[in-house]
């Protein structure tokens, strides 16, 4: 019988909170050069003087709201000694504001007490933008960070930022605009007069090589993990996946931590290699689990389809392959087709989100070329997501037996 009694085990994990999204280490390593830009872009605050709008760009996880908050850290110890500097940042992360109004009551509550808040509502944008420019002349020099800038939909508010000390809507406050951003386009769709002024310092974030990641993962290992609690491969492999998947430090260190979940499950007395591989399936699963449960009926059906196809050891196929099976499916279920068009648009969808592969194939001279299909993900794995549009549409002979023949294991 299985025991459930929980027990304190800390033999593996030294302080495994760092290894979690909150946690900011006290140095950035592997950033230097990109730090070094950050910084003389700040540079102007310090000196009391008008500050620069910046703009960070980069993917996801290449720390640059790490950078952000450690050097906003720095900067805002340096202006405690000076007292003619009277510096505040305020940060507010745009994911779900779309409009320039919702930021800018975003802002504005920042600033305000708790029982001074204004409704999300309600207001005309020129009343909103007027409490705004009253909250920001409260202090001399105001840094606005807006992480994810890129979901606000319009560029009013970046359009009147830069502009509010010269068109007199603030009297002194010296405000200064910090643009965050992981969509690499999102700069090129801006206007010419935003642009100009939201990027007057432009900072690129690239993604880390596998040398920075395992500077990364090394100085976190140092304050998470006890001394030789992981075998001399795991950084390394941690490292290598990060950097081949995106360079992404953030599932760099989610592969670390899990690895390290998973040895501690199995009271292992060090993380080992089959440790990070057992975690790099797991978390692979997840996103996969994630990516299926937002797709639409049509999109699960498509899948499905491949599926059949993957199950019976025929894959890739062409879409009009995919397509047969496709109509027998919904018409077996009673499930009205999209069109052809439709269809291909989901095996795009899939092949865009890295569910499935797509390679394309030369005919020959003259021949033009075909596009063949296949799972990019274990079988197994699959079918199990898949587990509920199956319950629903009814089982396919080669997904059944798969599962038949897979069951014991
Ligand atoms: N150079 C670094 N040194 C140590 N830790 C880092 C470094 N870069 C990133 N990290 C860590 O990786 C994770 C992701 O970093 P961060 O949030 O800064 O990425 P980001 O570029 O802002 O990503 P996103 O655009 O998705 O918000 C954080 O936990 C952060 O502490």
């Amino acid at each position: 019988m299985v025991s459930f009694e929980f027990s304190q085990s800390n033999d593996i994990f030294k302080n495994r909170d760092v290894l979690r999204e909150d946690y900011t280490p006290e140095e950035l390593v592997g950033r230097d050069e990109e730090l070094g830009e950050y910084h003389s872009a700040l540079q102007p605050v310090i000196n009391n003087e008008l500050p620069s709008n910046i703009f960070l760009y980069g993917k996801s996880g290449v720390g640059k709201t790490a950078a952000t908050r450690f050097l906003l850290g720095r900067l805002q110890d340096a202006a405690r000694s000076i007292t003619e500097l009277d510096l505040h940042a305020v940060r507010v992360n745009c994911d779900g504001l779309n409009t320039s109004y919702q930021v800018a009551v975003a802002i504005i509550n920042r600033l305000r007490d708790p029982e001074n808040q204004i409704p999300v509502t309600g207001y005309p944008q020129s009343k909103i933008y007027q409490y705004l420019w009253e909250e920001l002349d409260r202090f001399g020099t105001i840094l606005i960070i807006l992480d994810e800038v890129d979901h606000v939909n319009d560029d009013s508010l970046l359009y009147q930022i830069p502009r509010a000390r010269d068109n007199g809507y603030v009297e002194s406050a010296k405000i200064g605009l910090v643009g965050i951003s992981n969509d690499l386009s999102y700069r090129e769709g801006l206007s010419a007069k935003v642009q100009s002024s939201l990027c007057e310092k432009e900072v690129y974030f690239p993604p880390y090589d596998a040398g920075e990641l395992r500077e990364v993962l090394e100085q976190r290992t140092q304050v998470a993990f006890h001394e030789d609690a992981l075998s001399d491969e795991v950084i390394p492999m941690c490292a290598a996946y990060g950097a081949k998947d995106s360079g992404d430090a953030r599932q760099a260190i989610n592969l670390l931590l899990e690895a390290g979940d998973i040895a501690r499950n199995e009271n292992a007395p060090q993380v080992a290699g089959e440790h990070v591989e057992q975690a790099k399936r797991k978390l692979e699963s997840d996103q996969i689990t994630t990516g299926v449960s937002k797709l639409t009926e049509h999109a699960r059906i498509t899948l499905y389809a491949l599926t059949t196809f993957a199950a019976d050891g025929e894959t890739p196929v062409t879409s009009p392959v995919i397509r047969e099976r496709y109509l027998a499916l919904c018409s077996a279920s009673g499930i009205e087709p999209l069109s052809h068009r439709q269809m291909q648009a989901h095996l795009s969808e899939l092949k865009m989100m890295g569910v499935i592969t797509g390679r394309e194939k030369n005919l020959g001279r003259g021949g033009g070329k075909k596009v063949l299909y296949g799972l990019n993900y274990d079988l197994r794995l699959i079918v199990e997501t898949l587990e509920q549009t199956i319950d629903d549409i009814g089982v396919h002979r080669s997904v059944q037996a798969f599962v038949e023949n897979h069951s014991e294991t």
